[in-house]
């Protein structure tokens, strides 16, 4: 699966970016807001702009249609300006600020996204300012002030969709339309604005009364988003009047794409991924996690990996998530490990690695986000793990988040069809033995030459082993005859007890609320429970009252004995044990054929499953997946037959503990092998008439220890019936 890309950078590149360092130094020496010759006249033609395109940035072309989209402005027309993650949209509107007298708005969502390039273009000598909540009063001021004067020496001012909306600031800004000093106003991440995208943004909507304020006034819309329907809906909103509409190709040339199956992997996913991520040295990556806690542990274990990492989400608070930005961005660490609260607007061009260890929920979020890699054009790579756990786990958020709600009545079904065909493409993409690439730009309604890819996924470089890895992922579910897209979300609801955060990945962004505009919170969480045109139809309290009773239900299922409230994410659930008992299967055909070896495949599997649940269940997944890991390479590399035979074979009993109370108190190796002989002498793989006895889950352990505290209690008896229960279940 690893595409033997070479992440050094070519030497015509390096030879550009010294040409990049020197235009820059050049610039910063002398300062001047315009280039010698261009006066401070409005300038409009192609070799003026590209004058100012090099005095200020340092860049010698113009990229793909910024040129159409610039010029289209500056003659009073709106556009709407579709261009890819990276692509260079924020010269659409910077250029034109410094080619005309006068100010450019710019709306943008995030706080962080407008300090990140006020202070680019600070550093460049250009008037730059934003206005937010976070800016002391005396700051605020200032901007304000200049403002007022209704000739503002301000180029370029950012602002949040909140505050443009307020009264008294479009009166100012009416006044500076009234002198012909308003030039544009750009709205940066137009698809915040649209309710069927994935970052809608219910204050971006009030965005809609712009052009009645200031009709005069060109707008120029600009996002990565390129769902038809989006666009549509970003035109209708923003009143858009006979746009230009600039659309370039979605592909992302230089991102070389990849999924990995977490249920094949030699290791656990923690270490596939701190191998790989050693492998390519040391480069700057960022890893999406769905939860906060996996955010947390796997830093860890990266940092403990040797991996200079840091976790990045919205639970931090806004001190420490700078701080790990700014030692990301000055590559004081590697890697961040975030979830999407690390989101729009981080503009570092060097990532070479982004990887997903959850399925994203939508296309539309997982483009962006792989998108934030290798922004500088130069090789980089998109990894997703991809697991038939996370899979169940993210159909049952997005169905849950709306299961109430379809009782209601038709939008809330729309809700649910729509999240859930959002990710059925993401699905697809991570099941589809075909080129994915085509798949991402499909979704966009690009048509694709056959020719695009070039071997740049890992589909196309590699379509024997991705046909493997397939059939192999079929034989790990037990199901060759269905569709595996079937699979997954069909059994997803079965499921429920083994999750522990609902919508986690939309909360990060409304819990972020420092990292979000000055948008009044309860906009914003309500953006953050569901993405689409019913969500707004949806009362918040609606939305809550769903999600509560979702974690309601998880608590009662999952924790029902202990303290409500509190979920145990570290609790192994029966599905999870189920797929590792599978992976473990597969590892033992393949020392069987390796060493020809004659092993009852289900019955070995179960008992080192079993081994290793004894182990290491009760400290918690991590050591769970470690151990799992750890045995399955050992069954890859051990040498001897007689090995295997010894290890499949059981020891003697020593005491008449059942597997159920094991459970509750910590047990070694030794009395694993003892709990098995005890109930029921069924340990031995190798004996196939004898049955292993059963590991009730958690909460059906703690629910049989509540109706059974008043009964006499019978360790034997208990197990003989549990045992019958698993047989039943297994016939
Ligand atoms: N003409 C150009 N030549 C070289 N580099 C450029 C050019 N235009 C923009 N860039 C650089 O490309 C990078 C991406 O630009 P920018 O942040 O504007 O992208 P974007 O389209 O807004 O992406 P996103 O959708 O992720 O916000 C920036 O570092 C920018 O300086
Ligand atoms: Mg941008």
């Amino acid at each position: 699966m690893v595409g033997g890309m070479s992440f050094h950078r070519r030497r015509d590149s390096f030879q550009y970016q010294i040409f990049h360092v020197l235009w820059f130094r050049k610039c910063e020496m002398k300062k001047p807001l315009v280039p010698p010759g261009a006066g401070n006249k409005e300038v409009t033609g192609r070799e003026a702009l590209l004058k100012l395109l090099r005095w200020h940035f340092g860049y010698a072309e113009f990229r793909g249609k910024q040129l159409e989209a610039i010029q289209t402005v500056m003659s009073g027309r709106d556009c709407f300006c579709l261009m890819p993650t990276g692509g260079g949209k924020s010269l659409c509107y910077q250029i034109p600020a410094l080619a005309k007298t006068g100010i450019v708005l710019v709306v943008s969502p995030l706080i962080a996204l407008m300090e990140n390039q006020v202070a680019a273009l600070k550093e460049k000598g250009i008037a730059a300012e934003y206005l937010s909540s976070t800016m002391t009063a005396q700051a605020k001021n200032k901007v304000h002030e200049d403002l007022a004067t209704g000739k503002p020496s301000l180029r370029l001012l950012y602002v949040t969709p909140e505050l443009l909306a307020m009264p008294g600031f479009l009166t100012k800004l009416t006044k500076i339309s009234d002198k012909g000093l308003l030039n544009l106003i750009a709205i940066d991440e137009a698809h915040c604005i649209s309710s069927w995208g994935h970052d809608f943004r219910p204050s971006y909507r009030k965005l809609s009364s712009l052009r009645d304020r200031l009709p005069n006034v060109p707008i120029l819309a600009l996002t990565a988003t390129a769902a038809p329907k989006v666009q549509r809906d970003v035109m209708d909103s923003l009143n858009l009047r006979n746009p230009l509409v600039l659309q370039s190709s979605f592909n992302r040339p230089n991102i070389y794409y990849e999924v990995r199956f977490k249920d094949l992997l030699e290791h656990d996913t923690y270490t596939d991924l701190s191998n790989l991520l050693i492998s390519y040295g040391d480069v700057c990556a960022i890893v999406y996690c769905l939860e906060r806690t996996t955010c947390e542990e796997l830093s860890i274990h990266l940092s403990k990996s040797g991996i200079s990492s840091a976790a990045y989400h919205a639970g931090l608070n806004s001190k420490l998530r700078t701080s790990v930005l700014d030692d990301w961005i000055s590559s004081k660490i590697q890697v961040v490990v975030a979830t999407v609260a690390f989101g729009m607007g981080i503009d570092r061009k060097d990532v070479r690695v982004v990887c997903h260890i959850n399925i994203p929920k939508s296309m539309e979020g997982f483009y962006q986000e792989s998108g934030r890699a290798g922004r500088d054009q130069l090789p980089a790579r998109s990894i997703l793990y991809y697991g038939t756990e996370d899979c169940k786990k993210m159909k049952y958020i997005l169905s849950n988040a709306s299961s109430k709600g379809k009782k209601g009545g038709s939008s809330e079904d729309r809700l649910s069809e729509k999240s859930l065909s959002d990710f059925k493409l993401m699905v697809e993409y991570c099941e589809a033995s075909g080129c994915r690439r085509k798949l991402i730009l499909e979704c966009f309604g690009e048509k694709v030459s056959p020719y695009l890819c070039r071997k740049s996924c890992d589909a196309c470089k590699h379509p024997d082993m991705v046909a493997k890895y397939l059939g192999e992922l079929a034989i790990f579910r037990g199901n060759q005859k269905y569709g595996l897209f079937s699979v997954c979300m069909s059994s997803s609801t079965k499921t429920v007890n083994s999750y522990s955060e609902f919508g986690n990945r939309d909360d990060e962004v409304s819990d972020s609320e420092d990292d979000i505009s000055d948008s009044d919170d309860g906009d914003e969480v309500e953006k953050c429970l569901a993405n689409s045109k019913v969500s707004s139809i949806m009362g918040l309290n609606q939305k809550l009252d769903i999600l509560q009773q979702a974690e309601e239900k998880y608590y009662r299922k999952q924790d029902s004995g202990k303290q409500a409230g509190k979920a145990d994410k570290n609790v192994i659930s029966e599905a999870l044990r189920e797929s590792i008992k599978q992976r473990l299967r597969i590892a033992l055909q393949e020392t069987q054929l390796r060493l020809n070896l004659m092993l009852d495949l289900e019955l070995s599997a179960n008992y080192l499953e079993n081994e290793c649940y004894r182990k290491y269940g009760k400290a918690g997944k991590s050591f769970y997946y470690s151990q799992v890991g750890s045995t399955v390479r050992w069954l890859s590399s051990t040498e001897k037959a007689s090995d295997v035979e010894n290890r499949l074979s059981i020891g003697t009993p020593v005491n008449n503990t059942c597997p159920a109370e094991s459970l509750a108190a910590p047990t070694d190796h030794k009395s694993t092998k003892t709990e098995f002989q005890t109930c029921g002498d069924a340990a031995s793989p190798n004996n196939a008439a004898q049955k292993l006895p059963p590991i009730p889950s958690f909460s059906e352990y703690v629910n049989k220890k509540m109706t059974k505290s008043h009964q006499p209690r019978d360790d034997v008896s208990n197990c003989e019936g549990a045992d019958v229960k698993k047989k039943a279940r297994l016939t």
